[in-house]
């Protein structure tokens, strides 16, 4: 057995914290080899809540859980941390604009991004969920300068998963048989999920892209606007699939992708198909000994450009907004 891997996740009892914790420290996510110590990091009205989820991780009694802290302190959360999932974000209220969604976000991922650059393990890899993800994600690495950029990342596996299955259905073949589909941009509704790389059964996924109605009208914007229709459907956000993400993005990142394939993940740019450099933006990923490797030389057609171009310039308006309100 070897050592423990420090796992710190904030939002800890909220409803991604309830359906990630437990699979964990099942070893979901570090495989069945690894220890883990989690740190919870909850906001002080629900440490209480925090600390009835660990009195259930203990129950459980796996045999992979080394211990559980809950903590309402950053730095304490995230002293030695090696994985940090950053889920607790405040959620848009009424009447929020989006200027005010990423100033009360900074308050939050500023703060986080200070600790985990003072106290966390030197390999520290940090996952954020919490929407706005990918910019919540700049403001995070922004605030911690001796940590490398690359080590931040933004969720949209999530966006990629939900897109391998409408796939999977159009085309009548298991998910497993569907690959190298692309998400680009920002984890929100300008997202643009790429299907001219891809293929399905062994074979390019041409027959998909011909049929430029269900790939403009139907793919695309069912991806898309998949989380605003859970919402619709139940009540509540995205939340077992959240964490199903997290996990896969975690363990792809620490444990490499599949050989001849790729996933999706947001990644600081360093300027990959014309993206401007420092932007946390999704690209197709490889991973291999521990990092991220965005697939370059890939064709781009104008269809996808465009696309690709307006999630981007979202991503610069929202980088714009916390650099002019001084987060940073
Ligand atoms: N990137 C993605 O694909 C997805 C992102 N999300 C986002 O994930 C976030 C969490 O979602 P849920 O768990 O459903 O929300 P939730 O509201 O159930 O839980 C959020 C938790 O975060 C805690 N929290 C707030 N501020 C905190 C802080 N400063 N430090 C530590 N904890 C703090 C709250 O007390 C609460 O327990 C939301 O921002 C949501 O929009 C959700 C689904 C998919
Ligand atoms: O849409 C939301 O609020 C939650 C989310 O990010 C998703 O489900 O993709």
């Amino acid at each position: 057995m070897t050592a423990p891997v420090n796992v710190t996740v904030t939002g800890a009892a909220g409803q991604i914290g309830y359906a990630l914790l437990f699979r964990i420290a099942s070893g979901a996510m570090l495989g069945p080899d690894t220890p883990v110590r989690l740190r919870l990091l909850e906001i002080p009205q629900a440490v209480k809540a925090a600390e009835g989820t660990a009195m259930e991780l203990d129950d459980c009694a796996f045999p992979l859980l080394a211990g559980v802290d809950v903590e309402d302190d950053a730095a304490r959360a995230f002293d030695g941390t090696n994985v940090a999932l950053l889920v607790g974000a405040r959620p848009r209220g009424p009447g929020m604009e989006r200027g005010d969604l990423l100033e009360a976000n900074g308050g939050i991922f500023g703060p986080q991004g200070r600790a985990i650059n003072a106290h966390a393990a030197g390999d520290v890899r940090v996952l954020v969920v919490g929407n706005p993800a990918n910019t919540n994600a700049l403001i995070a690495a922004a605030h911690a300068p001796d940590v490398p950029a690359e080590r931040f990342t933004a969720m949209t596996r999530l966006d990629h998963n939900r897109a391998l299955s409408q796939v999977a259905h159009k085309a009548g073949v298991p998910v497993s048989e569907v690959r190298r589909l692309a998400i680009w941009g920002n984890h929100s509704a300008t997202q643009y999920p790429d299907l001219f790389h891809a293929e399905v059964a062994g074979a390019p996924a041409g027959v998909l892209t011909a049929d430029t109605a269900w790939l403009s009208d139907e793919f695309v914007p069912t991806v898309a606007k998949r989380g605003a229709a859970i919402i619709d459907a139940r009540g509540a956000s995205s939340a077992a699939s959240a964490a199903n993400a997290a996990i896969d993005h975690v363990h792809d990142w620490v444990l490499g992708t599949p050989e001849g394939d790729w996933t999706s993940a947001g990644v600081v740019s360093t300027g990959e198909y014309g993206v401007p450099e420092g932007l946390v933006c999704s690209f197709p990923v490889t991973s291999s000994d521990g990092r991220w490797h965005v697939v370059e030389g890939l064709e781009i057609d104008d269809f996808s450009r465009a696309r690709i171009d307006a999630s981007v310039a979202e991503l610069e308006a929202e980088r714009d907004t916390v650099r002019e309100l001084g987060l940073v």
